[in-house]
């Protein structure tokens, strides 16, 4: 939508958002966890969250810093390594988007200071 291009914070948890997608490189987190495909994923995640939920989220107005777009972030990174075990590639890809996501949303916050 119009409006969330031209306010400046927005446009940054917009690029945030975007740089921390890039990073999913296997693409495990650009939707949600199928439910059909994986019935018993609700029994240990009580909230779900990928990339596509929190566009949704974006254009909907619920992120108005990046604390809000980290919280989400960190939501689908430890249900990622809740529900895989230590040997699987969503667990391992997961922790490495942690890392990677962490220096990024670093450098987020950093440039929303200065934004004011
Ligand atoms: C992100 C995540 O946990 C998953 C992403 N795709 C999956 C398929 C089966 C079980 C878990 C997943």
């Amino acid at each position: 939508a119009l409006e969330l291009k031209l306010t400046p914070v927005l446009m940054l948890l917009r690029s945030t958002l975007d740089q921390l997608q890039e990073k999913d490189t296997a693409k495990i987190f650009t939707q949600p966890v199928n439910l059909s495909e994986v019935p018993d994923y609700l029994e240990f995640i009580s909230q779900p969250m990928d990339f596509s939920t929190m566009r949704t989220k974006m254009e909907g107005h619920a992120y108005c810093s990046v604390a809000d777009i980290e919280k989400d972030f960190d939501l689908m990174i430890s249900n990622c390594l809740k529900y895989n075990s230590k040997d699987t590639m969503f667990h391992k890809a997961a922790l490495q988007l942690r890392e990677v996501g962490g220096a990024i949303l670093r450098h987020a916050h950093r440039q929303s200071q200065s934004i004011g």
